[in-house]
């Protein structure tokens, strides 16, 4: 059966940051991720989890001057050094929260500059990141991203993160493979998931159009939910929607799946 985490930077917003983590266990989750934790202090965080019973699967590296629009310096040349500290901090976070999986953005491509000089750049950092994070069990991983969400951004199909990540070498780096980023970007998403399989190392979902939760839009997610499954994908599907109204009157589609 499918496993699936609350998104605590999207679901349960009706509650302060601190207090989803136990909305989210009482709703039934076993798991949880977020965007960035580095507005609390790691302990605060891993008391909220061991209090609601939760693993905490999956957070993002610090991205850059987000609330500028910055959305990562993976693959950005003259950001390297700031991007191995802030990697190191995530790597502090993940080992306090005992997560095994960070999220690495690369970017949004600057003006003029070459595709291959930023491929080249996301792949040395990632090559370095995993160095870093193999020992604590932690595994970084890529995520394409549709160009409606994040106009510009560098990483935007499966094939692309999969030339990146073959590169480095699939048991440094995972693809986290978002199926709402994929179904506006690329589509069959079955063949897809299935295609990429063995890179994968973290899935997200929300329907389309409006990222809001499964069974909102346009996709089978029953039938694709169950493809995916008989695929063989154990690892965490996160929930990255925003609920259409309140959390849990948007939690029907996951009763099957608790
Ligand atoms: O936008 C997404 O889909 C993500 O997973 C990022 O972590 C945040 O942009
Ligand atoms: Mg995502």
């Amino acid at each position: 059966m499918p496993r699936f985490a609350a998104n605590l930077s999207m679901m349960f917003s009706e509650k302060p940051f601190l207090e989803r983590f136990d909305a989210a266990a009482q709703a039934g989750f076993k798991a949880v991720e977020f965007l960035f934790p580095y507005e609390h202090p790691a302990a605060e965080i891993a008391a909220r989890l061991k209090a609601a019973g939760l693993q905490q699967v999956l957070f993002n590296a610090p991205p850059g001057d987000w609330g500028a629009g910055e959305r990562g310096t993976a693959a950005l040349p003259d950001r390297k050094a700031e991007f191995r500290e802030g990697f190191r901090k995530a790597l502090d976070y993940a080992a306090a929260l005992s997560c095994p999986r960070i999220h690495v953005m690369s970017g949004l491509k600057p003006a003029g500059m070459a595709h291959d000089t930023m491929t080249a750049t996301l792949a040395e950092n990632l090559a370095w990141a995993a160095e870093q994070a193999a020992p604590a069990g932690v595994k970084c991983v890529i995520e394409p991203i549709n160009h409606r969400d994040i106009p510009g951004f560098f990483l935007n199909t499966t094939d692309q993160a999969a030339a990146i990540i073959n590169a480095v070498g699939p048991e440094k780096v995972g693809m986290q493979f978002d199926l709402y980023h994929c179904q506006i970007t690329e589509g069959d998403l079955v063949k897809r998931v299935e295609k990429h399989l063995p890179l994968i190392a973290h899935m997200q979902v929300a329907d389309n159009p409006g990222r809001n939760e499964p069974g909102t839009g346009e996709v089978n997610w029953p039938f694709v939910f169950k493809k995916i499954d008989e695929l063989g994908f154990r690892g965490w599907i996160g929930c990255e929607y925003r609920p259409a109204g309140e959390t849990v009157a948007g939690l029907a589609w996951f009763a099957p799946y608790k």
